[in-house]
């Protein structure tokens, strides 16, 4: 009998503004997939952190070369037929096609979560070098994803693990292993 063809792989993208949960709940669906995890902020270049340390929103000539470094990441995964979730903030549509571009395993996965929410995050969590006043400028950038983007949008207005499991079920349904 012919072995069942392995499935394509998936990369899930986590998306969404600074503090919505792209880290701790990436690391999660990572875990559930048995995957690969990578933290897309560790791929600006450091120019780029220290503008965003010191309060200074990332203008799009800023993110075009990380946002090749997250493509490249994606590519790797493809070109090894393996799955991987990667965290970017992928804020604008323009920015999400650059990593759609030749990569049909990506899906995005925005978590959404309410302002309030947002801010007391940022306000509790230690050792980033991203400042809460950026919030502003990262909602004011933000593009919902459209209908015709492959991914889903959850709100991130519930526990991490309800996050993490509402997702991989809309993820199950939309690229079934
Ligand atoms: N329900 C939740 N989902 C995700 N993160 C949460 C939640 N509740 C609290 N947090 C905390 O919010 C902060 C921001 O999460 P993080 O994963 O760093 O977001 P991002 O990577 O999008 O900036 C962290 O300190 C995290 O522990
Ligand atoms: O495009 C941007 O303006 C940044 O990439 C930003 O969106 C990203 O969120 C930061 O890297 C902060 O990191 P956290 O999202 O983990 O707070």
């Amino acid at each position: 009998m012919a072995a069942s063809p392995r499935p394509a792989p998936v990369s899930v993208v986590v998306m969404g503004v600074s503090g919505t949960g792209k880290t701790t709940v990436g690391v999660g669906i990572a875990e559930a997939l048995g995957c690969d995890f990578v933290e897309g902020d560790d791929l600006h270049p450091a120019a780029n952190v220290e503008k965003m340390r010191s309060g200074t929103p990332l203008t799009d000539e800023d993110r075009w070369p990380w946002l090749r470094a997250v493509a490249g990441r994606v590519g790797e995964h493809e070109a090894a037929g393996t799955d991987l979730v990667i965290t970017c903030s992928a804020l604008r549509r323009e920015y999400r096609d650059l990593l759609r571009d030749g990569h049909p395993s990506v899906w995005f996965a925005h978590i959404d979560t309410p302002r309030e929410v947002l801010e007391q995050r940022l306000r509790e969590r230690k050792g980033h070098y991203m400042p809460g006043s950026l919030l502003d400028s990262q909602l004011a950038t933000l593009e919902p994803l459209a209908d015709d983007e492959p991914g889903h949008a959850y709100t991130g207005q519930g526990s991490a693990q309800q996050t993490v499991d509402g997702l991989l079920a809309e993820l199950a349904d939309e690229r079934p292993r």
